[in-house]
């Protein structure tokens, strides 16, 4: 059965959810407590790295099995790319070991022509030239570009000749970053260097002073592979020590070197494919793509010397057939996966450099279960502080009525006053006038009735 992997606040949460759930009927709510204790049983606590691990069985199909269906059917439609440098003087094999590892003759071998417009002496540059190649295997794309460096160490005075090529690796950075401003991220064309095969010389001995330079200036901004060039040039012996001293010179000058990383899930066979890769790091490299009867009678690529042929496809005579497996089978993408840290770090460098600062509260881990009781909690403060505010706009709202009504109250009171006394005077008015007109109607009386006797 299929199981998933929930972190224990995941577990909480989904222990929470069920214990707040209010049930509309008995049945629903036996089905959840049911539901839950088959989780609680299923469940597989294993701690990890201070985190508790729960393993949970499910009760039936899902779906995301085919995750990786869906991303292999996205990878072949889409194919894959990579960059890749090759850095070392001229003549150590460059070329040859791009076209041996492309099995396909793609790159001009021999001495390219470093002049000047006028033909006079080459002066002192570093080219860097870019090849693009599509190889179709199985029906899946790669798309390869070398980035070549002729010119690469071969002047008198090489003195901060690897400039030009941290400016490549740091320009292509800056495009990408442009890039990433202005579009979106499937629709960029990443042109950044995915590995660098720096080729030592086979003297034997030490690395010299400026291949040490070249690895410092270059190692904390691109994935160095080096490689001991033409390995065929010294015997065994001579190749276990040089290996020797190019590992103590690269951990005496902490210089990092691109290392296969090994993750607790691997199987068996990856963790010992690994490790063999490992002890051939760096890689003792032959190559040629010239082809060759062996002594069983196959037609194999092999360098054809007067005392026998050594083959390049034969793990036992060079480290050939690991470095391919390692920068193309195997580790490809792990190759593009470092690429990135490596860029982060150069883009927060470059941040830094512009005076903008990096705000590390945005990268702190948060509990999700954490995270939602703080929100609640801003949540209640929230509507404590709106229930506040209504208390007092209401209050005020009252206030202003009572005034309202309060001066209405005051109007009608002298309103009704002065009514009173409007009506009052009137009243003692028609009294005066009623009087008035009772004595003259009395007095006329009077007069008529006197006339009358007379
Ligand atoms: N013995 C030996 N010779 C090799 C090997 N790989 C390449 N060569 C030879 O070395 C010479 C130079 O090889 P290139 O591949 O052209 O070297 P490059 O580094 O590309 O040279 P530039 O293009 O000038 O930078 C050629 O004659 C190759 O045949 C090898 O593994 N062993």
């Amino acid at each position: 059965m299929a199981t998933t992997i929930l972190p224990e606040f995941v577990q909480e949460t989904v222990q929470e959810d069920i214990s707040h759930h209010s049930f509309t009927s008995n049945s629903e709510a036996e089905s959840y407590a049911a539901a839950d204790s088959r989780i609680r049983n299923d469940a597989d606590v294993e701690p990890s790295q201070g985190i508790s691990i729960i393993q949970r069985k499910l009760n039936g199909y899902v779906g995301f099995s085919t995750l990786p269906n869906q991303w292999h059917r996205r990878c072949v439609l889409q194919g894959f790319f990579f960059n890749l440098m090759v850095l070392g003087e001229s003549g150590s094999g460059k070329s040859t070991l791009v076209n041996t590892l492309l099995n396909k003759d793609v790159h001009p071998l021999g001495p390219q022509p470093l002049s000047n417009e006028q033909g006079l002496l080459p002066e002192s540059t570093v080219e860097i030239s870019n090849n693009t190649v599509h190889i179709i295997e199985n029906g899946i794309n790669l798309e390869m570009t070398v980035i070549d460096t002729p010119g690469f160490g071969d002047f008198i005075d090489n003195t901060n000749c690897w400039e030009p090529i941290v400016n490549d690796i740091e320009n292509r950075y800056n495009e990408y970053l442009d890039f990433e401003k202005r579009l979106p991220k499937s629709a960029i064309k990443d042109p950044r260097i995915h590995a660098c095969i720096f080729f030592i010389q086979p003297t034997g001995h030490a690395m010299s002073v400026m291949e040490l330079q070249v690895l410092l200036a270059l190692h904390e901004k691109v994935n160095i592979i080096p490689v001991i060039a033409k390995a065929d040039t010294l015997t065994d012996e001579e190749i276990n020590l040089s290996k020797e001293i190019v590992l103590r010179d690269i951990q005496q000058h902490n210089i990092r070197i691109f290392v296969p990383p090994t993750y607790p899930m691997d199987d068996p066979e990856s963790v010992a494919e690994n490790a063999d890769i490992m002890s051939r790091i760096p890689f003792a490299i032959i190559a040629s793509n010239s082809f060759v009867v062996n002594s069983d009678g196959r037609r194999v690529r092999a360098r054809k010397y007067p005392w026998g042929i050594v083959e390049i496809d034969n793990e036992e005579h060079s480290d050939f057939p690991k470095l391919r497996e390692m920068l193309i089978r195997t580790h490809l993408e792990e190759l593009k996966d470092r690429t990135n840290d490596l860029y982060e770090d150069y883009r927060t460098e470059r941040l830094i450099k512009s005076g903008i600062s990096q705000d590390h509260s945005v990268f702190r881990e948060i509990n999700p279960a954490a995270k939602l009781e703080e929100e609640r909690a801003l949540h209640e403060e929230k509507l404590m502080k709106m229930e506040a505010e209504m208390k007092v706009i209401f209050s005020q709202k009252v206030k202003e009525k009572e005034d309202r009504l309060n001066q209405s109250e005051k109007e009608l009171r002298v309103r009704h006053r002065d009514m009173k006394t409007a009506l009052e005077k009137q009243k003692v008015d028609l009294v005066d006038r009623k009087n008035r007109l009772t004595q003259s109607k009395s007095s006329e009386h009077e007069k008529s009735k006197r006339k009358f006797f007379k």
